[in-house]
């Protein structure tokens, strides 16, 4: 009898309060980040990208970057990246004492320009820096590399292209690198298929991804990823999430989601569901609305009371 093949154990990523509310229009109090934080670490997430550097007139939201970080960064049992969009993000980043920074870069022109403001070589030069700067300052540099698996605005992304982009990064000497699906244009024998090449062709880098459940396919993909070997994904509590600079992005699979996926499949997470359906709800609270999250409408299965009936006088 052939049997699945399934890893022993995954990594998630959880990058709520970065991605899940980048795009939140409401101002959220720094309080409630922090409060949502300690909650997400209580629950046993070991990894979170928990801000990011950008100019604060591109996300308005994550204007208290700083405050946020040290004000968690002393939380044990968790490790906190943040994303950047150049040099500048990265030492405001560093002087709060993040260890890890994660580039942006794009795999079109038209996202990166809408993004960052810069075409994607310009964007390697700003990539190039953060990695040095990185290197003298004992910090991380990670890379994330967003519609990689198809563009919004330009369509189908070759994946020389992508190739291309993941060469420079090791170039660079950033080896774990994300493969993001910006607007949930990926499906997963597409997301098999990249990763079989991209895994023989670097051997050496550690790839992770990020799906949206844009179109529903997320968990699929998720799945043709780890048939890839890979066993690192991002996902966001509630399912929040979407770059406000991609038409049509909505949330992050639900880490919710994913972790009663890989808990139904006995694959190790580290995570207590239960806690972590209740941080969900509370994001589900402050932010007023979840991106799509199953769990948190259908919630974990449990044995119901049979319902009773009278039919012709006899209870059934
Ligand atoms: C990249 C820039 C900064 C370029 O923006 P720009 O205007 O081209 O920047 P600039 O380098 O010309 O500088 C202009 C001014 O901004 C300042 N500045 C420059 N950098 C920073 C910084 N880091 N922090 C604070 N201030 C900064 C800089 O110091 C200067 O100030 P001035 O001298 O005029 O007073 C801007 O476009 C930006 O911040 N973009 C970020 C957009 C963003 O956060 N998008 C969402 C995240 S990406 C995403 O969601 C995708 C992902 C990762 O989830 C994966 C996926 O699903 O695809």
């Amino acid at each position: 009898m052939n049997r699945m093949v399934l890893p022993k154990q995954v990594r998630l990523c959880e990058v709520s309060t970065r991605d899940g509310f980048q795009a939140e229009e409401k101002w959220i109090a720094t309080d409630d980040k922090v409060r949502l934080i300690h909650l997400l670490q209580a629950s046993g997430i070991s990894s979170m990208e928990v801000t990011s550097f950008v100019h604060p007139l591109a996300i308005p939201q994550l204007k208290d970057a700083e405050e946020v970080v040290e004000r968690v960064r002393d939380l044990p049992g968790i490790a906190l990246r943040a994303l950047v969009p150049n040099v500048r993000g990265a030492a405001r980043a560093a002087r709060v004492g993040i260890k890890e920074v994660k580039c942006i870069l794009s795999a079109s022109d038209a996202h990166s320009l809408a993004n960052t403001n810069c075409t994607v070589d310009e964007a390697l030069v700003k990539v190039r820096s953060i990695a040095e700067f990185a290197a003298k300052n004992g910090i991380k540099a990670s890379g994330s590399l967003s519609v990689a698996f198809g563009c919004p605005y330009e369509g189908n992304v070759p994946l020389v292209q992508v190739k291309r982009l993941i060469r420079a990064y090791m170039e660079l000497g950033i080896r774990e690198i994300t493969l993001a699906d910006t607007t949930g244009m990926a499906n997963p024998k597409q997301v098999f298929a990249y990763f079989d090449e991209l895994k023989t062709l670097f051997p050496d880098a550690v790839f992770s991804a990020h799906f949206h459940n844009t179109r529903g396919l997320a968990q699929a993909n998720v799945l043709a990823a780890l048939q890839q070997g890979i066993t690192e994904f991002d996902s966001s509590a509630a399912g929040l999430g979407g770059c406000p600079y991609a038409p049509g992005a909505s949330g992050n699979v639900a880490t919710e989601d994913l972790a009663y996926l890989f808990s139904e499949t006995g694959i190790e997470t580290g995570i207590d569901l239960e806690k972590l359906l209740q941080a969900s709800a509370e994001m589900k609270k402050v932010v007023g609305h979840d991106g799509g999250s199953f769990l948190l409408q259908a919630g974990i299965p449990k044995k119901h009371e049979r319902p009773t009936r009278q039919i012709k006088g006899k209870q059934v």
